[in-house]
């Protein structure tokens, strides 16, 4: 299989599965720089990306918009001086997705 990076978002659906536990372990390790944390009993993918200043965690911002739109799925970002954090889950199925998971290995790749 190609790696998570390369993979496409398949079309979510409302009634799509939400990965189990143990899916969510066995797909951590191609993510290491990435942790699960829980708002609201629903997982999230959040990583924090560090930058000199404020311009560069906007431009970096713009990126992971684009990326989004590209892929008609969507994060959380938050963006301040120096630091943008991302955050993935799946609305719809209020938790994770593979796509997910593909989402966060395309935004490591920006
Ligand atoms: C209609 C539109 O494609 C859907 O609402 C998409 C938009 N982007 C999304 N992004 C995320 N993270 N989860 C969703 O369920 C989702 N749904």
């Amino acid at each position: 299989m190609s790696a998570l990076h390369e993979q496409q978002c398949e079309a979510c659906r409302a009634d799509a599965p939400k990965l189990s536990d143990g899916e969510i372990q066995e797909l951590l390790p191609d993510i290491p720089a990435w942790d699960v944390v829980t708002h609201g009993g629903i997982p999230i993918l959040t990583r924090q990306f560090s930058f000199k200043n404020f311009a560069d965690a906007l431009t970096f911002t713009q990126s992971v918009g684009k990326l989004a739109e590209e892929y008609q799925h969507h994060p959380a970002l938050t963006t301040e001086w120096g630091k943008v954090k991302v955050e993935w889950w799946t609305h719809k199925i209020k938790g994770l997705h593979r796509n997910d998971f593909v989402m966060a290995a395309k935004t490591d790749k920006l």
